[in-house]
């Protein structure tokens, strides 16, 4: 199986990393000249992920054209921009994995769903979880969702991607996969306002609870299945994304809690903070869907300039319910 990557940041370089083990050949497809020139020639993308040797199978083209010879794509461009990189290309039945986390703005789809509306006739597999690229890079022992719908396919992609430091673990809930990934990338951003808000380690814990219990609320609406939620693509990854700054959500958190504008953390960062994008989008999904998310309510005020002082004190002062989701 030779596995084209639709995307040369930080992720679609790791995951072309594992899909070069033992010296198979990937090939990346970089959006910007820069990155496949440096992958090409000094086998490193020092724009993205600087550091990492990476194995000289990989080779990078700046042409979706390049891709066709490829038996699975791994779809890492950001979530808001796959449909315009899909519809440049022709898929026809290859399969595609996604593996951006987020909601398209405007449509409010998720991204295998924008995937299904663009490349109606391939496959589709989603592989999310508890993954900082920068680790799975190094060879870090990693544990991830690959949901698909397909057996046959979900095995073959396993085998293919799969190893002892890399282990994906097999689901059939593919929107069940994708909404964990898609919802913990906001409430990392909540995470990291109450850090950078300096409110201590009790309302951390307390937020990824009610957080959860909110990603599964709005989960289980959306037909997604509980043990999902619960797994590696939910509450793993919602812990691993709001307990550290090596998150780009969760920083961007940390410098809302201190203070700062939206506007002005965003302006010009290169790296892409999902949950910026998702939470505006996740809001209207939500309130479709009649799903009560306080949490994602509250980054959607913090990102839109509200105090952060005043947004704490509204959420802290909700009546108090039962436990139960
Ligand atoms: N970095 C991680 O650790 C990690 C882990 C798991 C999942 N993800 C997800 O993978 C996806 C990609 O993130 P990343 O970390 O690889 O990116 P990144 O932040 O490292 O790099 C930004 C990427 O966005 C691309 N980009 C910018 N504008 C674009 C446009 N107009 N069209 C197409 N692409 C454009 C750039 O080419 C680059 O590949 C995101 O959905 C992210 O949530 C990231
Ligand atoms: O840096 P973040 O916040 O985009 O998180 C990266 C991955 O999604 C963690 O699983």
């Amino acid at each position: 199986m030779k596995i084209g990557v639709i995307g040369g940041g930080a992720w679609g370089t790791a995951l072309a990393q594992v899909a070069a083990r033992g010296d198979a050949p990937v090939l990346l497809w970089a959006r910007e000249a820069e990155v496949v020139a440096s992958i090409n020639a000094d086998h490193e993308n020092r724009q993205f992920l600087a550091g990492v040797p990476l194995s000289p199978s990989i080779r990078a083209t700046g042409s979706l054209g390049d891709l066709a010879g490829c038996d699975a794509l791994l779809v890492v461009a950001p979530a808001q921009h796959v449909r315009a990189v899909l519809a440049e290309m022709t898929v026809g039945t290859t399969p595609l994995v996604l593996c951006a986390k987020g909601i398209e703005a405007g449509t409010r789809l998720l991204v295998g769903e924008v995937a299904r509306s663009v490349a109606p006739d391939a496959p589709i597999a989603v592989l999310s979880g508890p993954t900082f690229a920068h680790e799975v890079a190094a060879g870090k022992p990693t544990a991830v969702t690959l949901a698909c719908e397909d057996a046959d396919l979900r095995t073959r992609l396993s085998d293919r991607l799969g190893a002892p430091a890399f282990r994906p673990y097999a689901s059939a809930d593919v929107i069940g996969a994708e909404i964990g990934g898609a919802v913990k990338n906001v409430l990392a951003i909540a995470c990291g306002v109450v850090e950078g808000a300096g409110l201590g380690l009790n309302a951390r814990a307390a937020l990824i609870a009610r957080g959860f219990a909110e990603m599964t609320r709005f989960g289980l609406a959306r037909g997604a299945q509980a043990e999902t939620l619960t797994g590696l693509s939910g509450l793993g990854d919602l812990v691993l994304t709001c307990s550290s700054t090596n998150s780009r959500n969760f920083s961007l958190g940390v410098g809302l809690g201190q203070g700062r504008s939206a506007a002005e953390l965003l302006s010009d960062r290169k790296t892409v903070a999902e949950g910026a994008f998702t939470a505006p989008v996740l809001r209207e999904a939500a309130a479709e869907a009649g799903v009560e998310m306080p949490v994602t309510l509250a980054v959607n005020a913090l990102l839109e300039g509200a105090p952060v002082a005043e947004v704490i004190d509204a959420l802290l002062s909700r009546p108090l319910r039962a436990e139960a989701v």
